[in-house]
């Protein structure tokens, strides 16, 4: 595998390319705008190289007990997925702030989050609703927002009018951002939600998804990822070079059921399954873009171990679980700094995804992911991911490499 770059989606491999400047288009995000509907083109879905197999099929089986749920969800990050490409087209870096933690925050995420929630309240009225989800309102409340607030109302207004006649107010949309200050736990149904997975790629105009799971009982029973800028072919090819209507994927999956792609702009579907290659030599590997969040150079010593030949292949967000799932590369590694806490938000809908498609997901002592213990993962060191025939050889690798590491260290 070898870097390929999108016109939208930036695929890094190694080192990191210059960024992008943002052209000011503020009157965007202040004027509703009108969404374009790309023609429905299907005839870019070909089965992708080293081991994918993505065919069409006519529809997912209706014997899932989720059906409902899934339908709700994916309207639902779909019209947030049109909110942030709204947002991303026209961002200034006014529209950043921060919070507490220093990570970048924009109208996007709260547009996105409020959207998820006033939508999944809509399409599933009946139901107890839970949200465990990333963004609270507190900063939104204070007076020097009431601009920004009133920025994302409009947003948010924008975009729901071409599916509903509701009109939200501000108050509606703070109130929507804080029912995501569930706990989630092991008991009943939880909604999980990242309005904006991988915040740093979208400030940069590069790849981030919404991703959208449920727990029920504790499981991830249902994951949704939409990815605006993820080409809808595979990333494994290097020439590749993409027009805005092969780009925008909304990978989802139910417990069971399978995995499935499907364009943002269309509802042409194919399911989807993870490589099979079981030689290391001929896998490529995914972790973060950011070396914040990620030890690139033990995820180097692990790929050497491991006999990879290819260099990593850097990308933002839980975009990686999606293109893995497709076969686009066969393992993601992700192993953050000492101390820091992974969200169940940023695996629950892309571990399902990959492993409904026949992958593996699991922390660096091979323990399943654990999305039960509320809104943190409790984990060992790191997280790998990868399909069934790789992943022996891989949690071997890992293991030698962190002991290495360790012994290094001392
Ligand atoms: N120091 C750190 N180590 C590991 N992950 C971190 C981190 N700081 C932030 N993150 C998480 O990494 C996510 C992005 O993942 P990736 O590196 O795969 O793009 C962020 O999601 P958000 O962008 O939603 O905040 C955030 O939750
Ligand atoms: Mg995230």
């Amino acid at each position: 595998l070898k870097p390929s770059a999108s016109a939208s989606g930036r695929i890094s491999s190694g080192s990191a390319p210059p960024s992008k400047p943002y052209r000011p288009l503020r009157h965007l995000l202040l004027a509703p705008s009108r969404f374009r509907f790309l023609p429905p083109s299907f005839s870019h879905f070909r089965p992708c190289s080293r081991g994918c197999s993505a065919s069409p099929v006519a529809a997912m089986s209706s014997s899932s007990s989720y059906q409902k749920e899934l339908a709700a969800a994916k309207k639902a990050a779909s019209l947030a997925a049109r909110l942030c490409q709204t947002v991303q087209k026209a961002i200034l870096k006014s529209d950043v702030h921060s919070k507490a933690d220093k990570s970048p925050v924009t109208v996007a995420d709260y547009g996105s989050q409020a959207i998820v929630s006033l939508v999944l309240n809509k399409e599933l009225p009946s139901e107890s609703f839970s949200l465990v989800a990333e963004e609270d309102s507190a900063d939104l409340q204070k007076d020097d927002a009431q601009e920004t607030l009133e920025r994302i109302t409009a947003l948010v207004n924008d975009t729901l009018s071409s599916e509903y006649n509701t009109v939200v107010s501000d108050k509606d949309v703070l109130a929507a951002i804080d029912t995501g200050k569930s706990e989630g736990g092991p008991h009943g149904r939880h909604w999980v939600l990242d309005p904006i997975d991988g915040t740093k790629g979208f400030l940069r105009g590069d790849q981030y998804a919404i991703a959208l799971a449920l727990l029920d009982e504790g499981k991830v029973v249902l994951g949704v990822l939409a990815c605006p800028n993820l080409p809808l072919t595979s990333i494994a090819n290097v020439d590749a070079h993409y027009s805005e209507n092969q780009i925008g994927c909304l990978l989802y999956a139910t417990t069971g059921e399978g995995a499935y792609l499907q364009s943002l702009n269309d509802s042409s579907t194919v399911k989807i399954n993870v490589s099979t290659v079981d030689n290391p030599a001929d896998a490529s590997f995914f972790e973060s873009y950011e070396a914040a969040h990620s030890l690139h150079d033990l995820s180097k010593a692990i790929a050497e171990k491991l006999g990879v030949q290819a260099p990593p292949v850097r990308i933002d967000s839980q975009a990686k679980y999606g293109a893995l799932a497709r076969g686009d590369g066969a393992i993601y590694l992700r192993f953050p700094h000492k101390g820091y806490r992974e969200k169940i938000w940023d695996h629950a809908a892309g571990s399902i995804v990959v492993t409904e498609a026949g992958g593996i997901a699991t922390d660096a002592a091979g323990n399943h992911l654990d999305f039960s213990k509320g809104r943190h993962l409790d984990l060992d060191t790191g997280i790998i991911v990868t399909n069934k025939k790789l992943m022996p050889a891989l949690l071997n690798a890992v293991q030698e490499s962190i002991k290495a590491q360790s012994a290094s260290h001392l």
